[in-house]
């Protein structure tokens, strides 16, 4: 078994999700009535503009923040007890990678503070080097690389402890289209070899069609789900494929979806 890991049943399981922050401006409601089942080994990305509850969903999931009411589990057990058995990997958008820490170090320091030992450490920071293609840049410090292999870095450091949900939110929002084009691919062969649940955050519409098996479609104020998509695309997807007609078509339908929720004020 894996970090965090059970055999059946769904990974996220969220009935009635709501969650409303109290601040001084009176109650925001981030999330109002989210109903979402995720099983093992999808693809999920979530779409919506900004304060939508994209970002607050995912901190939910990882237990970062509690729900107001509703019932959420992760792995069939409540998001803390999940959180605790590290159910998942974390991805943010900045790489957040020590400057004084070594490429191997800073992907080795979950492994230290979850108490492995050294071997086990260094064969672990090796293998997920070798999946995220920076074998051979371990000895670099983070300014040695560019901003994309830095991302890299910081998903290699979520997935050395190997559990099987890794959570990322806006993982390639600032990298520019090329470099994010190349981590797209990238990421869905990660996603093929390794077998791994992935939820992203993204605000851009081809990327979430691209990567995804699912796109959940959100709407801000209150932030809600308003649209699911099945995505219709096959497993091999080269990048071209975003000038087929099945892509412009799930394309056409999250814009429409986004379209749908904006209140333009
Ligand atoms: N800790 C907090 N206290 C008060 N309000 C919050 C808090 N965290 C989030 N919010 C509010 O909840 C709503 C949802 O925020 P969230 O960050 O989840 O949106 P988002 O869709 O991820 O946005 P973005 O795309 O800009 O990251 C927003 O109105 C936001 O201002």
């Amino acid at each position: 078994m894996t970090a965090g890991s059970v055999t059946t049943g769904p990974v996220v399981a969220a009935r009635g999700v709501d969650l409303t922050f109290p601040t001084s401006d009176g109650p925001v409601h981030a999330l109002k009535g989210v109903d979402l089942t995720i099983a093992r080994g999808e693809f999920v990305s979530f779409i919506g503009p900004s304060g939508c509850g994209k970002t607050t969903l995912l901190r939910c999931i990882a237990a970062l923040e509690a729900p107001t009411s509703g019932s959420l589990l992760v792995n069939g057990m409540p998001a803390d007890d999940a959180r605790r058995a590290r159910a998942y990997g974390y991805v943010f958008q900045a790489p957040g990678l020590y400057p004084w820490r070594t490429i191997a170090a800073n992907i080795a320091l979950p492994l230290e503070i979850m108490g492995f030992s050294r071997a086990e450490r260094q064969a672990r920071t090796a293998r997920v080097l070798d999946l995220v293609d920076l074998a051979g840049f371990g000895g670099k410090y983070p300014w040695q690389l560019s901003g994309g292999m830095q991302q890299r870095a910081s998903i290699a450091r979520a997935l050395s402890f190997d559990a099987d949900l890794l959570l990322m939110d806006e993982p390639f929002g600032a990298l520019d289209e090329i470099v994010r084009d190349r981590l797209n691919e990238a990421l869905r062969a990660l996603w093929a070899q390794t077998g791994k649940t992935m939820l992203f955050v993204t605000h851009s519409i081809p990327e979430a069609v691209y990567l995804s098996t699912r796109i959940v479609v959100m709407s801000p104020r209150p932030g809600r789900i308003i649209d699911i998509i099945d995505s219709p695309l096959p497993a091999e997807r080269p990048l071209e494929i975003r000038d087929s007609a099945d892509f412009i078509a799930v394309a056409h339908r999250v814009r429409e979806g986004l379209r749908a929720g904006h209140s333009y004020d």
